[in-house]
């Protein structure tokens, strides 16, 4: 079992497509442990994306991220974060496939709607830049067990 870090970005809250997000992850059948709104600090950004520091689009990904609310999940599943990864699409919109997330709602590329983890370390470090353990919720039973 896997745990990775999704987050709707400010453009897909602004656009109503939490739900609708939320609802690709659970119809795959993974679990979500964690979700709340919130408003990314500048430091909280930064450390997100300590490794674009330095390029071309940074300072704008960073105004971007901390632009409105987001929405902060953890997930568990099997291969969770490659399989998420899947789900969400490619980075670049001219990329990212019709059936995935960004390919069907996204137009530009730094408004791709959707953040996932790309590493068990990236997901451990993301999970405890938005998390405390406390906040996770562990599942009693699998849903599975009771339908
Ligand atoms: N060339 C670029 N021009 C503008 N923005 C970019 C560019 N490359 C990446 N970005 C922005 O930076 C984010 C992080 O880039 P990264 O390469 O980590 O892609 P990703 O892992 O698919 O996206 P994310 O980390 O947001 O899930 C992208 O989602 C996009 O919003």
């Amino acid at each position: 079992m896997e745990r990775t870090f999704l987050m709707v970005k400010p453009d897909g809250v602004q656009r109503g497509l939490i739900g609708e997000i939320v609802g690709r992850f659970e119809k795959k059948g993974f679990k979500l442990v964690a979700g709340k709104l919130v408003t990314v600090s500048k430091e909280q950004a930064k450390a997100h994306y300590a490794e674009h520091e330095g390029k071309s689009f940074f300072d704008s990904l960073i105004t971007f991220i901390t632009s409105g609310p987001v929405f902060a999940m953890v997930w568990e599943g099997d291969d969770i974060i490659e399989l998420s990864r899947m789900v969400i699409g490619k980075t670049k919109v001219t990329e990212a496939l019709p059936g995935t997330i960004r390919g069907d709602y996204a137009a530009h590329t730094p408004f791709n709607l959707i953040h996932g983890s790309d590493s068990p370390e990236s997901a451990e470090r993301e999970i405890a830049n938005f998390f405390d353990e406390s906040e996770l919720v562990p599942y009693a039973k699998s849903i599975a067990t009771w339908v």
